[in-house]
C-alpha cells in the first residue's frame, strides 16, 4: 500500500534518530519516524516493573548542562520547546581499582586533580598538563556552533568566526589519548588509570580512544557536569517525541523497517514488516551501519566504502546487565551514583572484567518504591558467549553469571544478598532483541590503532538520499555524541532539501 511523500523518513527513534527528526521538523520538514519497539529511545529507553523504573542503558548523561555549545541534549530539547528538569551529580564516577586506587571524580576540576595527585604526587605536573590539554580540546568545541562537517559553507563560516578553535580541532582530529598522555605521564599505574578513564565510555584503552571525544568527556564532567534527567533517562526521548508531535512530526511504534527501497541506485522509501511502503525524499537510518547495509539493503551489494569501514571498525562487545532492586540499607552512607570495579588491570578489557554500576535512585528516589533503590550493574560481554544454548542452558547460565556479579558487588555492597528485592538479567541476546542492534553491540570500536576520529564516517552515504545517524557515524558512542550526529545529519539534509528555516 503506498502513501504520501514525506520529506524525511527516519528509521529508529534512538537519540540520534530523534534529534535528527526534531531538528528537521523545526526546520519545517514533513518527517516520520518508524520505531520497531513500543517506546522511543533505543538504548536510552526504560522499562518498568514492580514499582521500579529502570534505564536500559547507563545513566551517566553528558550534554545536559546549561551553558556553552556542547550541551547538545539541552539544545535539542530547547529547539522543540520542551524542557526537562535535571539533577546534578557531584561525582562522575567512584573508581574501585587494583592496588587500592580508590578515587572519586569530583565535579570540581581542581578537587579532582588534587585527589588524583594525592595518589601520584611525583606526577603532579604531568597530570595537570594532560587534563589541561583535554580542556583545550573542549574549549575549541565549546566555542563554535556544532553542525555538519560535510557542509562547506558552515565550515567556512565557523572558520572565519573562530579560526583558532577550528585549527585546534583540526590538529586533534587524528590524535588518540594514549599518545598525548604518554607525553606527560610516565608512571605505568597512572597510565593504566588513563586507560580505564577511556575504556569506561569508549570500550577501548587510551591508545585507541580519539582525543576529541576524551576532550569532551574529561572536561564536560567539570563544566556542564553529569546531570540526571528527573523521571529517568527515558524522559529525554519522551520529551523529544512531545516536541516532534507539536511540530506535526509523526512517529509510529511497533513499525519495524525491513527494507530500504531504492530506485536507480537512489534511496526512495522504506517497507515495513507489515508490508506497508512509505516514500520519502531523504531516508535516514538510525540502525547501526552493519544492520543498515546487511539487513535493510542487500548485503551482497554493500558499497566498497562500507566494506572499507568494516575493515577499520569492529563491533564492540555487548553487555551482561543486572537490573536490581534493593532495600535501602544495602547502600552504605555516602554511596555515589556511578561506580567502576576492577580487581586486576589484566582483566580490564576482557569479557566481564570491569563492572559498571549506576544507582540512579540516589539522584531521583521516585524511580523505586519508598525505602528501595535501583542498582544497575553491567559488564561487557560477547554474544558468542551466549549463543548455541538450549532454553534451560541459557536460563542456568544467566543465573550463574548474575550470581558471580552479585558476589563481586559485595566488595562495595556487603549487604546486597540480604537486601535483594528484584532481579532482571539481560544478556547480549536481550540487547540484540530489544534494541535491534546486531550482536547487541554497544557500538563500533577501532579494529586497530587508527588516526583518532578521521576514520569515522559522517552522515551521507554513497547511496544518494540515504543518510546514517547514531553511534556508527562521527563522533561515535554516547548520547551527547549521537545528539551531535543528529544535529549534523539534520543540518546536511536541511541544506540538501533547501529548507529555509
Ligand atoms: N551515557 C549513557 O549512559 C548512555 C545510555 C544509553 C545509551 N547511550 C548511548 O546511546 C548510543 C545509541 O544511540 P543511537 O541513536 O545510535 O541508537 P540506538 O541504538 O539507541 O537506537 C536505535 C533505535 O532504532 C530502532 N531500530 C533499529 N532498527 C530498526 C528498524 N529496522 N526499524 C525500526 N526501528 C529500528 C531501535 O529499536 C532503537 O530504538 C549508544 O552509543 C550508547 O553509547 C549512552
Ligand atoms: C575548517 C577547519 C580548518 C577544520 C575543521 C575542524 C572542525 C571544525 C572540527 C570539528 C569537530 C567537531 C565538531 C567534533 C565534535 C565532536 C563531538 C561532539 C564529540 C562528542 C563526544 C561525546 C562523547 C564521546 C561522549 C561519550 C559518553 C559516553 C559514551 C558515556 C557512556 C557512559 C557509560 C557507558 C559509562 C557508564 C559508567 C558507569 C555506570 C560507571
Amino acid at each position: 500500500m503506498d502513501s504520501a511523500l514525506f520529506d524525511v523518513i527516519i528509521i529508529g527513534s534512538g537519540i540520534g534518530g530523534l534529534v535528527t527528526a526534531t531538528q528537521l521538523a523545526a526546520k519545517g520538514a514533513k518527517v516520520i519516524v518508524f520505531e520497531s519497539y513500543l517506546i522511543p529511545g533505543g538504548s536510552a529507553g526504560y522499562f518498568q516493573s514492580q514499582g521500579y523504573t529502570f534505564d536500559v542503558g547507563a545513566s551517566m548523561i553528558f550534554g545536559m548542562g546549561n551553558k556553552g555549545t556542547t550541551n547538545l541534549l539541552t539544545r535539542a530539547l530547547d529547539a522543540v520547546n520542551v524542557n526537562l528538569e535535571t539533577i546534578p551529580d557531584s561525582v562522575q564516577i567512584h573508581y574501585h581499582l587494583p592496588n587500592g586506587l580508590d578515587l572519586k571524580i569530583d565535579r570540581d576540576y581542581e578537587t579532582f586533580l588534587q585527589n588524583l595527585i594525592a595518589y601520584f604526587p611525583q606526577e603532579a605536573k604531568g597530570i595537570r598538563r594532560f587534563y589541561d590539554e583535554c580542556q583545550k580540546v573542549f574549549n575549541c568545541l565549546n566555542n563554535i556552533e556544532l553542525l555538519s562537517l560535510e557542509e562547506p559553507k558552515y565550515l567556512l563560516r565557523v572558520f572565519l568566526k573562530n579560526p583558532l578553535a577550528c585549527l585546534g580541532l583540526a590538529k586533534y582530529l587524528p590524535l588518540n589519548v594514549g599518545e598525548v598522555a604518554q607525553k606527560y605521564i610516565q608512571d605505568p599505574q597512572l597510565l593504566k588509570f588513563i586507560d580505564i578513564e577511556c575504556y569506561c565510555w569508549s570500550v577501548v584503552p587510551a591508545d585507541m580512544t580519539p582525543m576529541i571525544n576524551a576532550g569532551m568527556v574529561f572536561s564536560d564532567r567539570h563544566y556542564g557536569g553529569v546531570n540526571y534527567p528527573r523521571g529517568g533517562v527515558g524522559k529525554i526521548a519522551e520529551k523529544l517525541v512531545t516536541g516532534l508531535a507539536q511540530l506535526r512530526g509523526e512517529i509510529q511504534y511497533q513499525a519495524r523497517v525491513t527494507k530500504i527501497i531504492t530506485k536507480q541506485g537512489k534511496a526512495v522509501g522504506v517497507q515495513l514488516a507489515n508490508g506497508q511502503i512509505y516514500y520519502g525524499k531523504k531516508i535516514v537510518s538510525n540502525a547501526t551501519r552493519w544492520d543498515t547495509f546487511t539487513k535493510l539493503l542487500p548485503a551482497q551489494e554493500m558499497p566498497v566504502k562500507e566494506k572499507n569501514w568494516q575493515q577499520r571498525y569492529i563491533k564492540s562487545p555487548s553487555f551482561l546487565s543486572l537490573h536490581i532492586g534493593v532495600k535501602a540499607f544495602v547502600l552504605p552512607v555516602g554511596t555515589e551514583c556511578h561506580h567502576i570495579l576492577l580487581t586486576d588491570w589484566q582483566e580490564m578489557t576482557t569479557a566481564t572484567g570491569t563492572i559498571f554500576v549506576s544507582i540512579p535512585t540516589l539522584l531521583d528516589p521516585d524511580l523505586a518504591p519508598p525505602g528501595y533503590h535501583i542498582i544497575h550493574a553491567f559488564t561487557p560481554d560477547w554474544i558468542s558467549n551466549w549463543q548455541g544454548l538450549s532454553e534451560s542452558e541459557y536460563t542456568d547460565k544467566k543465573e550463574i553469571a548474575a550470581g558471580q556479579i552479585i558476589d563481586r558487588l559485595a566488595a562495595i555492597f556487603p549487604g546486597l544478598d540480604a537486601g535483594l528485592d528484584y532481579l532482571e538479567i539481560g544478556t547480549p541476546r536481550t540487547h540484540r532483541r530489544f534494541l535491534q542492534r546486531i550482536d547487541g553491540t554497544y557500538g563500533p570500536i577501532p579494529k586497530r590503532k587508527l588516526w583518532g576520529l578521521l576514520g569515522m564516517p559522517f552522515n551521507r552515504t554513497v547511496i544518494p538520499n540515504l543518510y546514517c545517524v547514531g553511534d556508527s557515524t562521527f563522533p561515535g558512542q554516547g548520547l551527547n555524541a549521537v545528539a551531535f550526529s543528529g544535529f549534523a545529519c539534520a543540518h546536511r539534509i536541511g541544506v540538501d532539501l533547501q529548507l529555509r528555516k
